[in-house]
């Protein structure tokens, strides 16, 4: 056939004279879905269920996966949505659902049902929006602060998704001044990896509110902050440069940017399960597999619990007197988890 191929970077190349369609060119044979990662990558496949063995396996391996600089996330996300065949609706709702995904697994709903979602003007903001609508169904009570509406037809249909489920728009001039008191976790979806220079009203002011709810030393005083891909306001690949915001939680999408080397806090997390082959393998990406069908996995090692402080918090089951045996040998054990400790 002499028709010409409309994507020049197409993963089915026609041309052969494109260097760029060479380097992107699909394995000529079919690689398993498991595990994503370049071939030579030098971590084994982990088993897709993980025992306490492939969980150290797996922290060592953190310590190997790939940060990307600021060009190569950005021209990534080129290739997904071009050659590759991706639309920007589909990658937003894996991201955003991925970020949903991640928050629920430390921020357990009993406790934290009450979120802030900060929403940006670009698809940092739309993968907020989308991860707001994951956590309503999941249970969630989220409220979205939106104050740069971006008038495309895919932000304007999750605007009005959210709309549908009742979920409050907050002006920012309308935000409590007692955020703590107010939310359980702020989600930080103002900028991702297309940041650049200084924030400009009226996210400089919102950054600052939760770089003053960082500052706050206890963790029960104050709502977790969980960023999307960026910390908003760090550098993409310096990071806090400026006594930004630190964020408890970071959802790297795709793969981490390298300001996460920076990230300290005590859960990074990683989503957007749907890197193909050819991006893995253009850019020798070394990511942690997946864990089953989940859509994050964590980055790292988890924080440990205190032991001893699960013992003095511990309040043995109420025995009504009318249970109380006369003879203490007839009395019917009760086996908590607790006393195995
Ligand atoms: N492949 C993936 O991993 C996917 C990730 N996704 C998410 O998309 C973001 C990147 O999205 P992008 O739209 O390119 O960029 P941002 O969301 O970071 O923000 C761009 C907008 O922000 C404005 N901007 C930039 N700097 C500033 C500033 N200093 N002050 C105020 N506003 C700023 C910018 O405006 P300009 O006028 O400067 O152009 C834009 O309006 C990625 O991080 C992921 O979260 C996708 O959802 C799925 C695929
Ligand atoms: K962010």
């Amino acid at each position: 056939s002499t028709t010409t191929n409309p994507h020049p970077l197409s993963p089915f190349p026609r041309s052969q004279n494109n260097s760029r369609v060479h380097r992107l060119q699909l394995p000529a044979r079919r690689l398993p879905s498991f595990p994503a990662v370049a071939p030579g990558a030098s971590f084994a496949p982990l088993p897709q269920r993980l025992g306490m063995a492939s969980l150290a396996a797996s922290a060592a391996a953190a310590a190997e996966v790939t940060h990307l600089t600021q060009r190569d996330a950005a021209e990534i996300d080129e290739q997904l949505m071009g050659p590759l065949g991706f639309s920007v609706d589909q990658l937003m709702e894996l991201a955003g659902l991925s970020v949903a995904a991640a928050l629920a697994e430390v921020y357990k709903l009993n406790e934290h049902a009450r979120v802030l979602v900060i929403c940006g003007p670009g698809n940092n903001g739309g993968d907020g929006l989308v991860a707001a609508r994951h956590l309503y169904h999941f249970g969630y009570r989220p409220s979205i602060c939106y104050p740069k509406r971006t008038p495309k037809p895919l932000y304007s249909g999750l605007v009005t998704q959210l709309e549908s489920l009742s979920i409050p728009f907050i002006p920012v001039e309308d935000l409590p001044n007692e955020l703590p008191r107010e939310f359980d976790v702020i989600v930080d979806a103002m900028f991702g990896f297309s940041f650049h220079g200084t924030p400009r009203p009226p996210f400089d002011h919102l950054i600052q509110m939760l770089v003053s709810l960082s500052d706050i030393q206890n963790p029960d005083k104050r709502p977790a902050i969980v960023s999307i891909d960026i910390p908003s306001g760090w550098h993409v690949e310096e990071g806090d440069v400026d006594g930004g915001i630190k964020p408890d939680m970071l959802v790297s999408l795709t793969a981490p940017k390298l300001c996460a080397k920076k990230f300290t806090g005590p859960h990074h997390f990683l989503g957007g399960r749907f890197v193909p082959p050819p991006i893995l393998n253009k850019y020798g990406l070394q990511l942690p597999p997946y864990p089953g069908t989940s859509m994050c996995v964590r980055i790292g090692k988890a924080p440990s619990v205190e032991i001893s402080s699960l013992r003095e918090n511990y309040i043995s089951p109420e025995l009504l007197e009318s249970q109380v045996m006369s003879d203490p040998f007839d009395q019917p054990v009760c086996v908590s988890p607790m006393q195995w400790l």
